[in-house]
């Protein structure tokens, strides 16, 4: 048993992240260790002293074209008029590129110029002048002299230097040893069998692959248990050992939060907690002379806490400079509300709509890997900021080369499985293209067109009226904005229901009558107004309806919904019920189409979306599915 009890803290500082940064920079100091590696695998490392060229280059005087070598004396005389012959190995000699020219020489004549008389003649017609076409010794590289400083990171064409100069062996910084320490009795290996509350590790991996991208060694230490003494253990190991120490969550103020205690305990913390959100739960400290790096748990919060301090100490470590993203100034599609005080992290999406950028936010939640993986580029909203209106100009950091945004199909609107099998065949087809999408509902799709914010938007919306679908929508919305209504498929909407139907519901009135936990959809979603239209043809109320309020935002997450719980229902697409093993009754046949700016209808990329579309790869991928037919022919209404 642990003989330290240990105080749950509760309130963390808001230090300044620059302040924390500054801090823990100075108290890092470790000298550098060297280490001799050969020059053909240094790629990317940091010469650690001056390298010096060990033999010239060339090393002989060269040939530098293919054709004779010649004393240029020999061939003043030369003239148009007056051609001059030359005989062989007396006056001149055959030489190729590179070779070396024989003592007697001066001067090389290349093949164009000469005429060949016979096996030993030669004519010219013009006079050499002594060195041309011959790359003298030392011309590239003289023996003794410096070809890097210290401090030089090795690029491709560096060590095809170092070889050509003799220099095999060259001199770099050792890479720093980063240890990671994944905590936390939750964790297991993605190989694991999950069951509830088990969490896969993968923040280790993301830091390894992080640390060694900045130029350090990273050592994945194996998962360590809440276990105060494990964790001290481990720490004391890793200080001993290597030059960096990351700990991995525990960094907050659960009742497991252990790691600011016991590095109060082994060493100094200097800092806990910083001004940012996500990011907060940062510990920075030191035991003995090395640092350690307590990262939170979250993966968003992790890897950007990593990335503000880790890194740093990389590249002082490495003495280079810390490299800089590139910015690129954007038009905010939603309006953004940032904590006072704090400095505000917002992953971005960004598109390249009718000649502008345009950037919404992702979710802010510190969990969510993908708003990682899906980001264009992240917005810093300073501390002294409350945030951003919609419309303003902002500048983001890049997370994507700025080309690629600019390819990019930006699609928005309903979310539909075809989406990203079509996003799939159109790479297939070409490498410079892409779909990025991001699932709003049909009706914020529309809107995105109308703002100039998306290409593309997936809409399914049915009129209660006519009967019809998204025509009286684009009429209304867009009007007098130019757009293309892209008829795209027909798909089957049906109740979902647990397997073998346990209330027996066949009609929406089955829901309301047996009291099923009925999973809505959000307002604007194109399911939810058809679920509207069925309550409104059998009579029903919403507030007969148990559950119409809670608002789920896609099919999948109504089938989850459903799947957990026999007595619920749901309204859905046939592929999310059958992802989920639930029971499918059809309801309705809808139209899912496609609305896009008639400019992009009618640009390169908008025809390739479309040839794409009625291709037979993607129409065989569709029909593999199930549930849907891809329009036949489709006629584009133009608005
Ligand atoms: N009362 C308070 N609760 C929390 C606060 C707070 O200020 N007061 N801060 C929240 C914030 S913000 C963050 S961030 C987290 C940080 O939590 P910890 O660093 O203590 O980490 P855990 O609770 O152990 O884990 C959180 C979460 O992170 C994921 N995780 C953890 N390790 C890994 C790993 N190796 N690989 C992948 N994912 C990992 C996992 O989802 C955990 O559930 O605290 C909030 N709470
Ligand atoms: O600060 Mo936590 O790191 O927001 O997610």
């Amino acid at each position: 048993m642990d003989k330290i009890r240990y105080n749950r803290k509760i309130y963390l500082e808001d230090k300044p992240r620059a302040q924390a940064r500054e801090e823990v920079l100075s108290a890092f100091d470790l000298p550098q260790k060297k280490e001799w590696i050969p020059a053909a695998a240094a790629l990317g490392r940091i010469t650690a002293e001056p390298v010096f060229a060990k033999v010239s280059m060339p090393f002989y005087h060269a040939s530098a074209m293919d054709g004779v070598a010649v004393n240029a004396e020999d061939t003043y005389e030369a003239h148009e008029q007056r051609p001059l012959q030359l005989k062989k190995d007396e006056q001149f000699t055959y030489v190729d590129t590179g070779n070396a020219i024989p003592q007697e020489f001066n001067a090389v004549i290349m093949v164009e110029n000469i005429h060949v008389i016979d096996d030993e003649t030669i004519e010219i017609i013009e006079p050499a002048t002594p060195w041309q076409h011959i790359r003298p010794i030392g011309e590239d590289i003289v023996q003794e002299e410096m070809l890097f400083t210290q401090g030089h990171q090795l690029r491709p064409a560096d060590l095809g230097a170092l070889l050509a100069a003799q220099a095999t062996e060259v001199c770099v910084v050792k890479k720093p040893l980063v240890t990671i320490i994944p905590t936390g009795n939750e964790l297991v290996s993605a190989d694991a069998s999950l069951s509830s509350g088990r969490i896969i590790e993968f923040n280790g991996t993301v830091f390894s692959a992080y640390v060694e991208d900045w130029g350090g060694q990273p050592l994945l230490h194996p998962i360590v248990k809440d276990e105060p003494e494990k964790i001290r253990e481990a720490l004391l190991n890793a200080a001993d050992t290597s030059e960096i120490v990351v700990i991995n969550a525990g960094s907050s103020a659960g009742s497991k939060d252990y790691t600011v205690h016991i590095l109060e305990e082994l060493g100094t913390v200097f800092t806990h907690g910083v001004a940012t959100r996500p990011g907060k739960p940062v510990i920075l400290g030191k035991i003995k002379e090395k640092v350690v790096v307590g990262v939170p748990g979250y993966p968003v919060s992790a890897y950007m806490a990593l990335e503000w301090f880790v890194r740093p100490l990389i590249c002082k470590y490495l003495g280079v400079q810390e490299p800089e993203r590139a910015k690129l100034k954007v038009k905010l599609g939603r309006r953004i509300v940032s904590t006072m005080g704090a400095e505000d992290f917002v992953r971005m999406n960004i598109g390249y709509v009718n000649g502008q950028f345009v950037a919404n936010p992702l979710t802010r939640a510190a969990g969510v890997t993908m708003s990682l993986v899906r980001a264009d580029g992240l917005l810093v909203v300073p501390p002294e900021e409350l945030g951003y209106e919609q419309g303003d100009t902002v500048e983001v950091e890049l997370y994507r080369p700025v080309e690629e945004i600019k390819n990019a199909i930006v699609f928005s609107g309903s979310h539909d499985m075809t989406i990203d099998l079509l996003s799939s065949q159109l790479k297939n087809q070409r490498t410079d293209m892409k779909i990025v999408s991001s699932h709003v509902g049909s009706m914020a799709g529309l809107m995105a067109i109308r703002k100039g914010e998306a290409h593309v938007a997936g809409i399914h919306l049915l009129d209660p009226e006519t009967k019809e679908y998204n025509i009286t929508y684009v009429r209304k919305l867009l009007a007098g904005q130019d757009a293309v209504l892209y008829p795209f498929l027909k798909r089957t909407q049906g109740w979902m229901l647990p397997k073998g139907n346990p209330l027996g519901i066949e009609h929406v009135s089955d829901i309301a009558a047996k009291n099923a936990d009925y999973a809505n959809r959000q307002k604007g979603a194109g399911t939810r107004i058809l679920f509207d239209l069925l309550l409104r043809e059998a009579g029903l109320d919403a507030d007969q309806i148990n559950g119409y309020d809670r608002e789920m935002f896609s099919h999948l997450s109504v089938a989850a919904e459903v799947k957990g719980n026999d007595n619920a229902a749901g309204l859905g697409i046939y592929p999310a019920a059958r992802a989920m093993g639930l029971d499918f009754i059809p309801v309705a046949d809808e139209s899912y189409d496609l609305l896009m700016t008639k400019a992009f209808f009618e640009s390169e990329k908008g025809r390739w979306l479309t040839s794409v579309i009625q291709s037979h790869a993607f129409q065989l991928e569709v029909d593999k599915i199930g549930g849907y037919a891809v329009v036949e022919n489709p006629q584009p209404i133009y608005f």
